[in-house]
């Protein structure tokens, strides 16, 4: 299976067209493929199945232990239940949650935690899960619970305050999506009784995605915040239009709030995804707003996050009402399925060098995501990159919406085999077959490293991550070691040996990037050169302009519609 199937529709890996020498560069024939590289790619599916049913299906130590307390005759229900719809068992006493808990790396804290799920017809019996929403999970093959669905949906369900902490790519949107439309159940025309904050716009679309799926044929109504919405929602309020659900940044949420086209006051589901983006600065301000303005008092909080430091914790503690606290695995760990690698490159120059030589030996296998620290370094980066052929391409903020879009569109459908972006895109984002990230920049924290090549290695699927390093970077690379060691990977001696940064240290770095040499390995007049060729080129469009300018009466019409 090719990584861009998974990644969208649509990808096509012809060998003679735009991109041959890519494929040259590459490698990347699919189709002749040595039985060996089959044989793996295979096994990374199975492994990917796998993961879904691994928690629910294969008994470890503790469960197999835990089950002797059952009776025979449930036991045989539960087998019976198993063979006919794929699930093994339900959960009905302490001991079975805290042994299914064990299996899956599931750890909770709190008063009364509402036992787990094991599969998602457990669910159906338990909680009455509305048929529409078994259909849709059923439809877009949602066929087992992760780790962190078996836990929070239950906990959200019984209508407590969550803080959830799990892996990236281990399925925490459908874990809040699916309490929540259970609860709000059909369209009313209350206004907003749902909202979801995520801290960027691609984010908050791809949630929005989501909803739409889960909630399809059941008329509910879900608004994702954009001027244009934003505009129609300032209409007097008799005449605003009666959404269920809402999905917004802070920032555009705050601007609608102040213009007063926004009515939180009967909103009963608050999520905030990516929770401990929302508790720094630079969002605090926005959030405490978006929070003083969700007043009723049946008001749920739910945050989500793969990453949570101590002292934002603290934080959001002060806004939940005795909350659960759900981690999956170990805090400040990365996905275990990614291969990390760190790989000293000397300077600048030699960042440039080792991504060419990744190219050269085939080691680069897209789709590829390459992570820099600055708009300026990923437009540099894009240049010298698209210099040498590749099909490449960037993403930042200073992008406008409408090129931000299309390029995630061709990235997911395959077109784009390698992007370059800043941290814009490191949270959230499900492109699931990403083969490789690259931080040819190190990352400003350990929550942004985590949260980069958790681009990678999503839904059990294996992926690789690398991170160039210089000298610049040495004092920081311990935490980024420990990371690694925590979530599984070798990590060579002399690594471990490293002095952690101080505290201060690492403010320092997360408010400023390091200072770097700019990226360019062209000799000044190969520069020159080019900058000439582009004038030529420039110059004979203009040229021909003229002729091109040819339209015709339809398209005019075509421009009317639009
Ligand atoms: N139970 C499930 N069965 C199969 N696929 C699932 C299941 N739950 C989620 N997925 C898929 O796994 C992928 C990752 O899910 P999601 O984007 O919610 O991860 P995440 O935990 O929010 O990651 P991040 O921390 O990076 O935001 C998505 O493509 C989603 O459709």
């Amino acid at each position: 299976m090719d990584a861009f199937r998974l990644l969208g529709a649509g990808a096509s890996f012809k060998k003679n067209g735009k991109f041959a020498r890519d494929h040259e560069l590459f490698n990347a024939q699919p189709a002749r493929r040595d039985p060996a590289e089959a044989a793996r790619a295979e096994k990374d599916i199975e492994r990917e199945l796998d993961f879904f049913h691994t928690a629910a299906t294969q008994p470890s130590a503790s469960v197999t232990a835990d089950e002797g307390s059952l009776s025979k005759k449930r036991k045989r229900n539960h087998n019976d239940d198993h063979a006919a719809n794929g699930s093994l068992t339900t959960i009905t006493t302490a001991e079975e949650a805290n042994a299914h808990r064990k299996a899956n790396r599931i750890k909770v804290t709190g008063t009364d935690v509402p036992y787990p799920f094991a599969s998602f017809s457990d669910l159906l019996s338990r909680f009455e899960l509305r048929s529409f929403l078994k259909r849709n999970l059923d439809k877009y093959n949602f066929n087992k619970p992760t780790p962190i669905q078996m836990q929070a949906i239950p906990i959200l369900l019984h209508k407590r305050d969550l803080l959830a902490i799990a892996p990236t790519g281990s399925g925490k949107t459908l874990a809040f999506v699916l309490p929540m439309v259970q609860d709000l159940k059909a369209h009313e025309s209350a206004g907003f009784r749902a909202l979801i904050i995520s801290p960027t716009r691609e984010l908050a679309q791809q949630i929005y995605n989501e909803v739409k799926k889960l909630t399809e044929g059941r008329g509910m109504k879900v608004c994702m915040l954009t001027k244009a919405t934003a505009a129609t929602q300032a209409q007097a309020p008799e005449l605003r239009q009666k959404f269920d659900i809402l999905i917004s940044t802070p920032l555009r949420l705050v601007h609608a709030l102040q213009q007063e086209s926004i009515d939180l006051s009967n909103v009963r589901h608050l999520i905030m995804d990516e929770a401990d983006k929302l508790f720094e600065l630079g969002f605090l301000e926005q959030t405490d707003e978006i929070l003083a303005a969700c007043s009723s008092p049946a008001l749920q909080k739910a945050l989500f996050s793969a990453t949570l430091p101590s002292s934002i914790e603290q934080l959001a503690n002060t806004v939940m009402k005795d909350p659960v606290r759900v981690i999956i695995g170990s805090k400040e760990a990365a996905a275990e399925t990614i291969d990390q690698k760190l790989v000293y490159a000397g300077n600048e120059q030699g960042k440039l060098i080792a991504i060419r030589n990744l190219v050269q030996t085939g080691g680069l296998k897209p789709p590829c995501l390459v992570f820099v620290q600055s708009i300026e370094r990923a437009k540099a980066l894009f240049h010298e990159l698209v210099y040498d052929g590749l099909n490449v391409d960037v993403i930042h903020g200073e992008r406008t919406k409408a090129q931000r879009d299309a390029v995630i569109d061709k990235f997911r459908e395959g077109q784009i085999w390698i992007l370059i972006a800043t941290d814009v895109m490191a949270r959230g984002i499900d492109f699931k077959g990403v083969n490789l990230v690259i931080n040819y920049d190190f990352p400003q924290s350990v929550q942004s490293y985590v949260h980069r090549i958790g681009r990678t290695g999503r839904a059990g699927r294996r992926g690789e991550a690398v991170t160039y390093f210089t000298k610049d970077d040495a004092e920081y690379l311990k935490s980024i070691v420990n990371v690694m060691r925590q979530s599984g990977c070798e990590v060579e001696d002399w690594l471990l040996k490293l002095k952690k940064p101080s505290q201060e240290a690492r403010k320092k770095l997360k408010k400023k990037p390091v200072d770097r040499r700019n990226i360019s390995t062209q000799p000044k007049v190969f520069k020159e050169k080019r900058a000439h060729k582009k004038d030529i080129i420039e110059n004979s469009k203009k040229k021909k302009a003229p002729q091109q300018e040819v339209v015709t009466a339809s398209d005019h019409e075509g421009d009317e519609a639009d």
